[in-house]
């Protein structure tokens, strides 16, 4: 008789259960009548046997789930923990039920070893000194400090004549020049003008160095005044000597433009030396020439700029177009060439300097008149319907170049008087002088006097 799943056996004979003896229990959900103690009772709560919630369970399963309130079919609370059946469930491949073995005596863990003694840090090797003491410091690489002057420093001259702020507008820049003896001799001259030489320069260490291209004894860039250039002989004049030779009512930035080779360097040679300059070269960007002149009783400072004509240096000289109040615009009589280029120069002129520019129209070598090629009379109505000034003039005899820039100077002097001009107005390219501002400052300020008053 093969054993029942459940253990086979009729009801009611089941003893104590013990691993070992279930295995020959009955079930006791199985069938009451044992008429089929092999089919596994379909209420025993192991799986083999039935469904887990089997309100019956088998004796073995008895043990394990919750006690029951009596009428009900289901446990109190919750459902039976889920206990793993000891039985051996055949057929279905399981293992046979595990034999919980208790466990053997903890042994007694050995007597914990004393560890030795702690050995005594030993103490760190002090580290070699350098035998050879330390090598001495290098001096410092900046650079020395500068040596105080031994001598103590000259005494600052006291400025000649209180400026009113420079302006910038009127900032020029020198480029280039012919070469280097003739600009310079021409800004010398200049600025000696009529009235004497001029003190050296005071020394200053902190100056920079002149840019390329400019030259000694020229105005820098965004300065209205040349620079001063010591005395030829090497002995300063006295204070009241420069004061006086800086006297001035009114400083006119002026411009001298035209095709190459019309004679404008030798125009300025001639208006401030009083000589025809024989060697003249091509004008590399630009010349600086400067002259005081008396212009209806009013001394005028006429700053003067002389362009290269050529094509090549058009980008440079544009630069010194601005803030200017007046120019002359200069074509060689014996070219028609350059005479034809007139209306370009206008409108850059217009265009750069100022559309109130006055302007005067220099025809040029006018001692050429057997090689003319432009007449008197077209000169003229071009200058009439452009609204110039026209003079033809001759650089080597000198023949009307006092005129041509005396007349542009007081042209923008009635400008100023009927209030056309405001040199207050920046990059009017006027600036009044020291005589002009005294007048301003006094209570009774003197009138300007026309050019009938004055005779010019
Ligand atoms: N006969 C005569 N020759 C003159 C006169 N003015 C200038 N020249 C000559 O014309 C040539 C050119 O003179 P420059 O003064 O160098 O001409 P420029 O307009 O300054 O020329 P760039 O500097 O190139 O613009 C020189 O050989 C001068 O000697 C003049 O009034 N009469």
């Amino acid at each position: 008789r093969r054993p029942s799943l459940c253990g086979g056996g009729p009801p009611g004979k089941g003893r104590p259960s013990s691993p070992r003896r279930a295995l020959s229990l009955p079930c006791e959900g199985a069938d009451p009548a044992g008429s089929a103690p092999d089919t596994p009772s379909p209420f025993c709560h192991l799986r083999a046997c039935g469904p887990p919630a089997s309100p019956d369970p088998c004796r073995h399963c008895r043990g394990r789930a919750p006690p029951r309130a009596p009428g009900l079919a289901t446990p109190l609370a919750g459902p039976a923990p889920a206990a793993p059946c000891a039985r051996p469930q055949r057929g279905l491949g399981l293992a046979p039920p595990l034999t919980l073995r208790p466990c053997p005596p903890l042994r007694p863990c050995p007597p914990l070893r004393p560890s030795p003694p702690l050995r005594p840090c030993p103490s760190p090797t002090p580290l070699p000194l350098p035998s050879a003491p330390a090598p001495p410091l290098r001096p410092c690489p900046s650079p020395p400090p500068l040596p105080l002057p031994s001598a103590p420093a000259p005494p600052l001259r006291p400025c000649p004549s209180p400026r009113r702020p420079d302006r910038r507008g009127e900032a020029v820049r020198l480029r280039g020049a012919r070469s280097p003896a003739g600009p310079q001799q021409l800004g010398a001259g200049s600025c000696l003008g009529d009235r004497g030489p001029l003190p050296p320069p005071l020394p200053c260490p902190s100056r920079t160095p002149p840019r390329r291209g400019r030259l000694p004894g020229l105005p820098a860039a965004g300065s209205a005044e040349p620079q001063r250039r010591p005395a030829r002989g090497g002995a300063a004049p006295k204070m009241s000597q420069t004061a006086m030779s800086e006297t001035y009512d009114f400083l006119f930035k002026f411009l001298v433009i035209g095709n190459a080779g019309t004679g404008k360097s030798c125009l300025l040679h001639q208006f401030i030396e009083k000589k025809f300059k024989d060697d003249s070269n091509h004008t590399i960007g630009v010349e600086f020439g400067s002259k005081i002149i008396n212009v209806g009783g009013k001394y005028v400072k006429l700053q003067i700029w002389d362009t290269a004509g050529q094509e090549r240096f058009r980008s440079v000289t544009r630069s010194y177009y601005r803030g200017a109040a007046g120019a002359l615009l200069v074509y060689d009589i014996t070219s028609r060439e350059t005479y034809n280029a007139l209306t370009n120069w206008l409108t850059d002129a217009r265009m750069l300097a100022s559309q109130n520019i006055v302007i005067i129209l220099c025809g040029n070598k006018k001692d050429l008149d057997t090689d003319r090629e432009v007449t008197f009379l077209e000169a003229s109505r071009f200058a009439q319907e452009n609204e110039l000034m026209f003079l033809e003039t001759s650089a080597l005899t000198g023949e009307n170049v006092e005129e041509a820039f005396v007349q542009c100077a007081r042209k923008i002097l009635n400008k100023i008087e009927s209030g056309e001009l405001d040199p207050e107005r920046m990059g009017s390219g006027i600036q009044y002088g020291d005589a002009a501002l005294r007048q301003l400052r006094s209570p009774r300020r003197a009138q300007a006097p026309s050019a009938q008053e004055c005779g010019c």
